[in-house]
């Protein structure tokens, strides 16, 4: 499904000591796998994650998605992709802290033009309750716990139905407990057919992994 080829990323490559960040790195991902990306501070894993997510391009290699590069799509392709095949969840969870847990879940779907608003209404409902926060669908942020906020992230990631869900350190600002809920809920999700993309510094939670990845110094 997403296949990355000899994928190199340097940074400055215009100074007189550029950054090779990543050095050649070739991995596939398939539907329904639960990848844990570990590594050392610095050794590039947000890098990586970045690329896979559209946010950055490589400086050489490929990202095949179902074949297609789209490490060569133009801003407009990839602003695309990053709209209807990837889910993005952030450590510190992105929430607009004004709005309701349905209105920040309800954004994930902003792009959607050709969604009516009683379909969006419908589908914010229910991821609401497939990540069991549909009791706090009125609540803002701030009334929320660490592990329901991180689930409303999640909500927001899912609701318009990306094939590919990535986390960069979801459990990062979380206690142990509710660190294990949340990588439950994104294995389970995995197992509902996404891929789903882990970035974290929590090697004991990588067990729950079907492949674990781990960066060492960019390979
Ligand atoms: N925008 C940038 N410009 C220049 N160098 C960068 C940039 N982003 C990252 N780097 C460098 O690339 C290397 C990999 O960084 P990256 O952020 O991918 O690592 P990481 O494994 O995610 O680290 P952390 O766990 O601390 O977030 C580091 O040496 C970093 O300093």
């Amino acid at each position: 499904m997403l296949e990355i080829k000899n994928i190199t990323k340097i940074y400055n490559p215009k100074h007189a000591q550029p950054l090779k960040a990543l050095k050649g790195i070739n991995l596939t991902f398939n539907a329904g796998e639960f990848i844990c990306i570990l590594g050392k501070s610095g050794s590039g894993k947000s890098t990586l994650l970045n690329i896979l997510a559209g946010f950055d391009q490589p400086s050489s290699g490929e990202v095949l998605l179902n074949g297609k590069d789209i490490s060569k799509f133009s801003g407009i392709e990839m602003a695309d992709y990053r709209k209807d095949k990837i889910g993005f969840v952030f450590q510190d969870f992105q929430l607009l802290d004004h709005l309701s847990v349905f209105e920040n879940v309800k954004i994930g779907l902003a792009m959607e033009a050709s969604i009516t608003k009683e379909k969006k209404d419908e589908l914010v409902n229910d991821i609401l309750y497939k990540v069991g926060l549909t009791k706090h669908a009125d609540h803002k942020p701030s009334e929320l716990s660490g592990g329901q906020k991180q689930r409303v992230s999640i909500a927001r990631a899912l609701v318009k139905q990306p094939d590919i869900l990535i986390a960069d350190e979801p459990t990062g600002a979380l206690d142990s407990e509710t660190s294990v809920e949340i990588m439950n809920l994104l294995k389970q999700i995995s197992q509902s057919g996404k891929l789903v993309i882990v970035v974290t510094h929590d090697e004991e939670y990588a067990h729950m992994a079907t492949e674990i990845v781990t960066l060492v110094d960019g390979m």
